[in-house]
């Protein structure tokens, strides 16, 4: 089976150039099938604020009524989106960027809740393995934003970390998946104010125990339910740690595990 590479990164460092820069430059030398997924939920935040709206987040997903879409419509699929192909585009890798509803690549379904109104939130239905199988053969180096749609003409917010999860799934049937999660740490930490204290293997069970700690909180929590569905749906091997580990292996980082 060949071998694909899906990595994720997030608002921490998309917001900050100089590492967008650096793991860029990383992620261009990564050799063979390749796809990246991109937050920014940091950069919509700032920018909502800015013009008045005030963001509001539910166990990590954003509350996105309609002035909230086209703010992360603009930010995400447009200004973040086209600055990373072009960034790439400037290290000789042929990116394109992609929202969901760009060749039906991602469809979903607006999220319906008992008691909480998210809004125009999306959760994955559907993705096309077979359009992004041929971009991959074809060379190109698919760039994802956090934006779907579900197909009767609505865009859809979507977290990023769902995205790589659902992609790297579907991409499972055909390929050989290895999904990494970069931020800004260097993987899932024992105290998560300290870079030396990485945890080197997580499983289920261990996840179960810090998360009742108090260990693992916040968007860590998501993250790792997203890796542990991911494993047990086919995806080969995942990762979290810090983008400096895809060009050495022996920087300390988290390999999860069923
Ligand atoms: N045990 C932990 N180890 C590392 N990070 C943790 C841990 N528990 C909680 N976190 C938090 O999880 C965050 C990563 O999740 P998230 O904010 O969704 O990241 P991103 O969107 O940048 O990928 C970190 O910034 C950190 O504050
Ligand atoms: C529905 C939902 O919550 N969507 C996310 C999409 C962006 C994202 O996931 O960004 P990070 O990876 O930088 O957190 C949001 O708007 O924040």
């Amino acid at each position: 089976m060949k071998k694909v590479t899906v990595i994720k990164i997030g608002g921490n460092i998309i917001d900050n150039p100089a590492e967008l820069e650096q793991f860029l430059t990383d992620f261009s030398k990564i050799e063979g099938y390749k796809v990246l997924v991109h937050g920014g939920g940091k950069s919509a935040t700032k920018m909502a604020q800015s013009i008045g709206l005030v963001p509001q987040m539910i166990d990590g997903r954003r509350i996105t009524d309609a002035p909230m879409l086209d703010v992360v419509v603009m930010i995400y699929a447009g200004q973040i989106n086209k600055h990373i192909v072009a960034q790439l585009q400037a290290k000789d890798n042929n990116a394109i960027g992609f929202s969901g509803a760009d060749g039906n690549l991602i469809q979903s379904t607006k999220r319906n809740h008992p008691t909480i109104d998210y809004g125009f939130v999306g959760d994955v239905k559907q993705v096309n393995t077979k359009l992004l199988a041929t971009l991959l053969e074809a060379r190109v180096v698919p760039v994802f934003c956090a934006i779907t749609h579900d197909k009767n003409g609505q865009l859809l917010n979507t977290n990023a970390d769902t995205i790589a999860s659902e992609l790297s799934i579907a991409l499972s049937e055909v390929f050989d998946v290895t999904l990494t999660y970069c931020f800004e740490k260097q993987g899932v930490l024992q105290d998560s104010e300290d870079d030396s204290s990485v945890i080197t293997e997580i499983n289920e069970a261990l996840y179960q125990k810090l998360k009742e700690e108090k260990v693992i909180h916040s968007g860590m929590i998501p993250k790792l339910d997203n890796c542990f569905n991911s494993l047990s749906r086919g995806v080969q091997k995942i990762k979290i740690g810090h983008h400096k580990m895809l060009q050495n292996s022996d920087i300390p980082h988290t390999t999860i595990t069923l």
